[in-house]
């Protein structure tokens, strides 16, 4: 059967790679004609463990082939996956112009019955609205499903093949069926229900797992209060079965390109709807507050930081991704350069930014941890990248200067080796007996 994928970012490439494997043949289609060229010149401008190696393979066995928008004129394939971005509105509204678009851009190219399917993370109700607004009653019957994606940056290839759940809505059996099988290759536990719900099954895993975020960031801060570690806390309470390991790393805060924006649409859904979603609030507020502590920390141990030499490693949202979107490293510099700080920057994968957050003479990126550090007063860590754990920390402190400060913004290193190196530790949450 062959499938075609529209948008083909960390979602829909992961999609590609995922269908191709399970015997599909996939036209990737993106309206980006530079990541079009470079996907047939077998260059991914995403970093996504395993990914090349799968598309390689497809490509191959001739399963995929890669496709400009206007180099589409009908869609003959019975099955269309959307897979473009919904990025936040100014509102905190999920921006939903490149979805509206694409399902345009469907209807006026098709030539056949088919099948939609939404893997766009879309606010519930949308699916609904869509139909309504665009498909019912179209000269070709065409079917609408909400299958929102789960995968995360990183391990995103892993959670395709492996993942915890399956989500299909729809309010066509036949239809939800036929999306059901595309899945028949992975060992998956698939729940079937209704558009809406299958909708807000995704912005509620994400919020609760925002909120199980924040909840520990709030512990941490009691931490800090009073002497105890998070960590150990941490690990304790995630012994408990019914609240489990996952998400209770303390630290400066969720990033990234879905949970920010999430959060914040089905806080705007909510109160659109009439419901004050106070807890969800709460998290917003947290999170946002989470990145301040280390700029905080700084002034305390350096005072101001005028002309203050800091370096901050990891600029990602979280290691094994290139993603910086709303990263809290982004929001660590711009506050460090606010403060008059001069501001050193080293990331394994991210090299550059290539985006006007910052003036170029403001900062520098270092070639390695070395040279980022060298003639800094502190580091941050803001990103838990493993050769950032595995860096030899003595001798890192023989090119830093007085006070030898660590901000341990992820609470990944070993305040003990820290210590017995000869830094000053400061991690979020930690006991104070580490910090001295
Ligand atoms: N990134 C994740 O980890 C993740 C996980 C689950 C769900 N999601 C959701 O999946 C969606 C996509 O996320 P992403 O991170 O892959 O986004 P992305 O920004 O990496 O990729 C989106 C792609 O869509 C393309 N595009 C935009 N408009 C288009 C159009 N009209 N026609 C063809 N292509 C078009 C863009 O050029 C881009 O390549 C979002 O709704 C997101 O919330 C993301
Ligand atoms: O205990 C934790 C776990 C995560 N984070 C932070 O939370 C953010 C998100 O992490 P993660 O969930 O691993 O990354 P994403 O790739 O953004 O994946 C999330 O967002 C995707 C897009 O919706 C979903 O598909 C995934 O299921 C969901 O985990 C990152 O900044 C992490 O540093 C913490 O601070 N503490």
């Amino acid at each position: 059967m062959r499938i075609m994928v529209i948008g083909l970012g960390y979602v829909g490439l992961v999609a590609v790679a995922g269908l191709a494997k399970a015997g599909y043949q996939i036209t990737g289609v993106d309206i980006n004609i530079k990541k079009i060229n470079s996907l047939n010149n077998g260059k991914i401008d995403i970093y996504e463990p395993g990914l090349k190696e799968v598309i390689d393979e497809a490509r191959l066995n001739q399963r995929i082939s890669f496709k400009n928008i206007a180099e589409i004129k009908n869609i003959d394939c019975g099955i269309v996956i959307i897979c473009v971005g919904t990025p936040s509105r100014p509102d905190g509204a999920a921006d939903l112009s490149q979805v509206e678009y694409t399902i345009e851009w469907i209807k006026e190219r098709t030539i056949n019955s088919l099948t939609i399917i939404m893997k766009s993370t879309v606010p519930p109700g949308t699916g609904e609205l869509l139909y309504k607004k665009y498909l019912a009653g179209f000269s070709y019957k065409i079917n609408y499903i909400s299958n929102p994606e789960f995968l995360r940056e990183g391990q995103a290839l892993k959670d395709w093949f492996y993942p915890d759940r399956i989500v299909i809505g729809g309010n066509n059996n036949k239809a939800i069926e036929e999306v059901s099988a595309l899945y028949d290759s992975l060992n998956a536990r698939i729940v079937k229900l209704d558009i809406t719900s299958a909708e807000l099954i995704k912005y509620a895993a994400n919020a609760f797992l925002a909120t199980k975020i924040s909840f520990i960031n709030e512990i941490a801060c009691l931490c800090d209060c009073l002497g105890a570690d998070i960590n150990s806390v941490a690990t304790g309470i995630g012994l408990d079965n019914r609240i489990g390991e996952g998400f209770l790393k303390a630290g400066i805060g969720y990033g990234g390109s879905c949970f920010p924006k999430d959060v914040r649409a089905l806080n705007f859904l909510s109160t659109i709807n009439g419901h004050n979603f106070e807890l969800l609030r709460a998290t917003i507020i947290v999170n946002s507050r989470q990145r301040l502590l280390p700029v905080q920390k700084l002034r305390s141990y350096l005072g101001n930081l005028v002309n203050k030499n800091i370096a901050v490693l990891g600029l990602t949202f979280k290691p094994g991704t290139d993603d910086i979107r709303e990263s809290p490293s982004l929001d660590i510099i711009r506050l460090l350069l606010d403060e008059g700080a001069n501001v050193s920057i080293y990331d394994p994968i991210r090299k550059n930014l290539n985006i006007n957050l910052f003036r170029k003479d403001q900062i520098r990126f270092g070639k390695n941890i070395l040279d980022t550090v060298k003639g800094t007063e502190a580091v941050v860590v803001a990103t838990e990248w493993d050769q950032f754990i595995d860096t030899n920390w003595s001798e890192i402190k023989i090119v830093m200067n007085e006070p030898f400060l660590i901000v341990d913004g992820r609470n990944c290193l070993d305040p003990c080796i820290i210590n017995n190196c000869g830094f000053i530790y400061s991690g979020i949450g930690r006991a104070k007996a580490h910090e001295r």
